[in-house]
């Protein structure tokens, strides 16, 4: 499956993007502050954490109404898409946010014995991290006063963060195998009414394997927006 923005082709000139009113604008603002700061609470209150306990262990028990919180939110970049308010495409900003949303719901708040899993603090700093500085820089830019390290951080950082980031949700979902196919939850067995067979087991083995197709083109997608914002360059893409 080839994620529909995929084209690259570099032009001389980029196409004039559709202006977006004053209500999107001042709800686009409202968005990003909220979520910067929501992504600042979670920062701190692992720092907390971390300081007082000297542990991770607990961690995702103490922040995980928060993350759900805004983690789900994200959800609404969806929305902006489908809109035309932001210009992105719907599906990678869809595979970017429906796997955060999986991670957070049916993998790390469902199955309790992964929670103190290292993997688990090493995605969670990463999230973290990336959102800070995404949603402070969508907030800059927004106002008009866009400092350079924001918008160095936002197309740097993700070089590394990116990668490491998925290596601890590939590990979080590893490690929860073997209680997913103990317990069988969110599986449907036959015999049953609907004549219907689910294995939550084998859906995860499918979702850890569909990073492979999925990965690369999420990151191909951010390097190209690197060379389009940090060094001018017109990159033309498909819309969706
Ligand atoms: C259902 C089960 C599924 C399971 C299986 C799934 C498999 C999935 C495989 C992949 C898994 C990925 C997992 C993710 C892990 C991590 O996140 S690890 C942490 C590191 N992560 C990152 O660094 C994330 C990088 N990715 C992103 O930033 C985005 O998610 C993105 C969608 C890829 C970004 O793309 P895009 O929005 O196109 O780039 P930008 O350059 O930021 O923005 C483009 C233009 O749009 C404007 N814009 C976007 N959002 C906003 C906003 N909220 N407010 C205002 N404006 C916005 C932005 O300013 C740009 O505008 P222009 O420059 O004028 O074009």
């Amino acid at each position: 499956m080839a994620l529909s923005d995929d084209e690259g082709s570099v032009e001389e000139k980029e196409p004039p993007k559709k202006k977006i009113g004053p209500v999107a604008t001042a709800w686009l603002t409202f968005y990003n502050i909220a979520m910067t700061a929501g992504w600042l609470v979670l920062a701190i209150a692992i720092i907390r954490f971390y300081a007082e306990k000297g542990t991770h262990k607990g961690l995702y028990r103490n922040i995980q109404k928060t993350l759900k919180c805004f983690q789900t939110f994200a959800l609404l970049e969806l929305v902006h898409c489908a809109l035309g308010i932001v210009h992105t495409s719907v599906l990678v900003t869809g595979v970017q946010v429906s796997s955060r949303v999986f991670m957070v719901w049916f993998i790390t708040s469902s199955i309790k014995q992964v929670q103190s899993e290292d993997s688990v603090l090493i995605f969670l700093v990463v999230w973290t991290v990336t959102e800070i500085t995404r949603y402070s820089y969508y907030t800059f830019k927004l106002l008009n006063h866009l400092p350079y390290f924001i918008k160095w951080a936002r197309y740097n950082l993700f070089i590394v963060l990116y990668p490491v980031g998925v290596v601890g949700e590939l590990l979080t979902i590893y490690a929860a195998l073997p209680h997913v196919r103990k317990s069988a939850m969110y599986s449907l067995r036959l015999p049953n009414k609907y004549n219907v067979s689910f294995d939550y087991y084998y859906f995860l083995i499918i979702a850890m394997c569909s990073y492979i197709p999925l990965f690369p083109q999420l990151y191909f997608h951010m390097l190209r927006q690197r060379r389009r914002v940090l060094h001018g360059e017109v990159i033309m893409e498909k819309d969706d």
